[in-house]
């Protein structure tokens, strides 16, 4: 610690330099991504109480055993429940400490899922009896769908809840090792109930997948109950990362609970046993997964924006070549290739914050339409949930990646941030559907809705544009130079054509096939490259409309016109041979595209700095040496380095066992030679 220690930790901002050449009002564009004055206010109080309370630090995350790891998740959740209770916070200020806390735990699930799905699928009665509960967490639940042998395939599932009208019970059994609940999350250790997701068996008959409440630990001294059997699965990938969360796996060796646990608004078990389902859509039964993957949506914009955060201003620290003549070296932020990389990121996490903002109105939207007994937009909702979830998880979690090895080889070390970030997000790629999964819903709905449109019905909302397929299938692009393609019009025209061929020429083909769900197997690959354009048309679609918007703040619409051009061309050039595949563009074109994407660079770099501080990121929230508000990054590696348990003592425990004798050539005897 020499040296550094004498100079201490100085104020200061080597970033100074680039915040004042920042073209725009900073504050304003905080207050537009935080989604308004009262939410920035909000998160900047619940921030600053979560980064100022000891309780909640977690620089030692990623070198704790994961006994350590989980135990202090444990005391985590319960000082935010004990601070939530005292300071009588919101159930928004709730949201935002859980989110500031940056640590998953069983309340994710217990909140997020178990008590989401109670609303959605107890009747009154029921909810009125086990919410109360919920809500005070007397009891903890868990979300127990996955097993083993199934996840994705929900009406695969083989745990039976059998109807025994003689006791009014269900008996919940497993049968096989393959129905054995795997991964809910608070299952393993913490939850007291879990919401079982299993085949309901009544008078013989097999009614297929439905939900029931089971008590799987004792409320006095939390053992598992007689014939249940509960643990966690094991360590997962990376360190601290998901590792703080207990995925379960539970076992029902004919455990008998009481009929009214079942979740009966959609379907119910009478007395005599008789099935009865309700005029509502079987599907809303999975209306906790369409909750969290809009949930999931709207937060992707936030992890991928810590790790622009990170490269950004590490990319305006770090310097190398160029140092001649007494100047001072290149920042690596302004090579073109870090440029190429970096920048398009920076602007996928404005649109997906953009998105992420639509996506809840669009699911405030559904949820009232669903309680007038409107169900008429659920398939498009079940789609853009499903689809954008798939490509904003996906776009986010190869973003943190990137990010990383935009930092050169600090980026791996966990001091960055980067390597936890990257593994506590890249499930999200899986859990809640996997990302293929959802992209062949998406990809059925989209064929659905062609079929709808030759038999004249005028397809809504993110789907209007295939009413208009006959142009878009026809059209050809106008542009013909470069700046042609800051027109929204032209940018917008180019993706709808783009998404509406690609879907028409999946529909031929299948259409064509003697065996449509064959055809549909075969064309798999495709229809996943369809739902993409499909959904990145989405995020473009809003991105421009926003961009068109007036904002206050000065320069803020412009930063967002830029940042909306970038974000499209550089999509569009990634994905360029599928505008030129399904000829909609030249190669001219394209060209021209690139060409102007550079000239888009040149107008971030000199906000670059100011757009990633205006995600008001805290440094603790960050939790990375190299994205350090003050750009400090040399000091707090250098002092990290020596907080590790390694440096604890100057010579290494195991030196005098191993290390010596190899050194003293003992390991072979005194007279051994090599
Ligand atoms: C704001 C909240 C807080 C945010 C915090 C976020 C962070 C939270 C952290 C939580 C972390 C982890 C939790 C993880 C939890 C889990 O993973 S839970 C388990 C999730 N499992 C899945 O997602 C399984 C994926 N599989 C499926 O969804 C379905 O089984 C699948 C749709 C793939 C199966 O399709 P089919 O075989 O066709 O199935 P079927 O059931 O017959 O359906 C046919 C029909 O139904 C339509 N459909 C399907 N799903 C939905 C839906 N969700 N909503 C509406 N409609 C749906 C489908 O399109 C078909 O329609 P059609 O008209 O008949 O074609
Ligand atoms: C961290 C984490 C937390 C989780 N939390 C929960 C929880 O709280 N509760 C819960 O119930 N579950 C939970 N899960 C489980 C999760 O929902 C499932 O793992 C997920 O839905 C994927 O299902 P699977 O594991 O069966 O994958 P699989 O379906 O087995 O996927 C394996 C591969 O096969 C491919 N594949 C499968 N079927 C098809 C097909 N028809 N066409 C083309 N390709 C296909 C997939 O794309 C994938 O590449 C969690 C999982 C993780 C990782």
């Amino acid at each position: 610690m020499e040296g550094i220690e004498e100079r201490g930790v100085k104020e200061v901002d080597y970033l100074a330099e680039e915040r004042a050449g920042a073209q725009f009002h900073v504050h304003s564009m905080k207050i537009f991504l935080a989604g308004g004055q009262h939410e920035y206010e909000v998160s900047t109080r619940i921030a600053n109480l979560v980064a100022n309370d000891p309780v909640f630090a977690k620089e030692d995350r990623a070198r704790i055993s994961r006994k350590e790891l989980y135990k202090n998740s444990l005391k985590k959740a319960g000082h935010a429940w004990k601070i939530i209770l005292e300071k009588g916070l919101t159930e928004e200020e709730s949201m935002r400490m859980r989110a500031f806390i940056d640590e998953p735990n069983y309340t994710d699930l217990h909140w997020g899922m178990f008590i989401t799905a109670l609303k959605g699928q107890a009747t009154e009665e029921q909810q009125h009896k086990w919410l109360r509960q919920a809500y005070k967490l007397a009891i903890i639940g868990c979300y127990a769908q996955t097993e083993l042998g199934h996840g994705s395939n929900v009406q695969g599932l083989e745990t039976t809840a059998t109807f025994d009208p003689s006791t009014d019970e269900f008996v919940l059994n497993s049968p096989t090792l393959t129905s054995t609940k795997w991964w809910p999350g608070g299952l393993g250790k913490a939850s007291t109930h879990a919401l079982v997701y299993a085949r309901l068996i009544t008078d013989s008959q097999d009614y297929g997948v439905h939900a029931f409440i089971a008590q799987i630990r004792s409320l006095d001294d939390h053992i598992p109950l007689p014939n249940v059997t509960v643990g966690d699965i094991g360590v997962k990938f990376g360190n601290g990362g998901y590792n703080s969360m207990d995925n379960g796996l539970l076992r029902f060796d004919h455990v008998r609970i009481p009929r009214e646990n079942m979740l009966m608004k959609l379907a119910r078990v009478t007395e005599q046993g008789k099935y009865e389902r309700s005029n509502k859509p079987r599907q809303l039964g999975y209306g906790a997964m369409v909750y969290i993957r809009q949930g999931i949506v709207a937060e992707a914009s936030v992890y991928l924006s810590r790790a622009v955060t990170i490269a950004v201003r590490y990319s305006a620290v770090r310097r190398q070549f160029g140092g001649k003549d007494d100047k001072a070296e290149v920042q690596v932020i302004d090579y073109r290739t870090q440029q190429h990389r970096l920048f398009p990121l920076l602007a996928t996490a404005y649109a997906y914050r953009i998105v992420g903002f639509w996506m809840k109105w669009l699911y405030a939207d559904v949820t009232e339409r669903l309680n007038n007994n409107d169900f008429s937009n659920l398939p498009e909702v079940h789609a853009c949930t499903a689809g954008l979830k798939s490509i904003t998880t996906s776009v986010t979690a190869d973003g943190i990646e990137q990010c990383r090895k935009l930092c050169g080889g600090h980026g791996y070390l966990c001091a960055s941030g980067l390597p936890e970030l990257y593994a506590a997000y890249v499930p999200a790629c899986t859990y809640e559907g996997d990302n293929t999964i959802l992209l062949l819903q998406v990809a059925r709905f989209l064929l659905k809705t062609l079929t709808q449109v030759a038999s004249g019905t005028k397809p809504v909302g993110t789907a209007a544009y295939l009413g208009n397929v006959q142009h878009l299938t026809s059209v050809n692009c106008e542009v013909s130079q470069g700046k042609d393609w800051l027109n929204p019009s032209v940018l917008l025209e180019a993706f709808e054509a783009r998404s509406a061929r690609m879907a028409v020429a999946c529909a031929m083909h299948v259409a064509e096939a003697p065996d449509s769900e064959l055809a549909f197997e075969e064309l798999s690959p495709e229809l996943v490259e369809a739902a993409r354009a499909h959904c990145q048309l989405i995020v473009v679609s809003k991105f421009i409309e926003q961009a068109q918007k007036d904002l206050p703040g000065e320069g803020v619409k412009q930063q967002l016109e830029v940042l909306c051009n970038l974000y499209a061309l550089s999509l569009l050039t990634t994905h360029s041979s599928d505008f030129l595949a399904t000829g909609y563009l030249t190669g001219t074109q394209v060209s021209h595209a690139k060409d102007q994407q550079k000239a888009l660079f040149s107008c971030v770099r000199p906000n670059a700095v100011a757009l990633v501080d205006a995600f008001d990121h805290t440094d603790h929230y960050l939790g990375s040496a190299l994205g350090r508000y003050d750009g400090d990054v040399y000091t707090h590696l250098y002092k990290g380095a020596w907080k590790d348990p390694l440096n604890e003592s100057v010579v290494t425990e195991g030196y005098h066992e191993y290390l010596r004798p190899v050194l003293t050539q003992q390991l072979w005897g005194p007279t051994s030679k090599l």
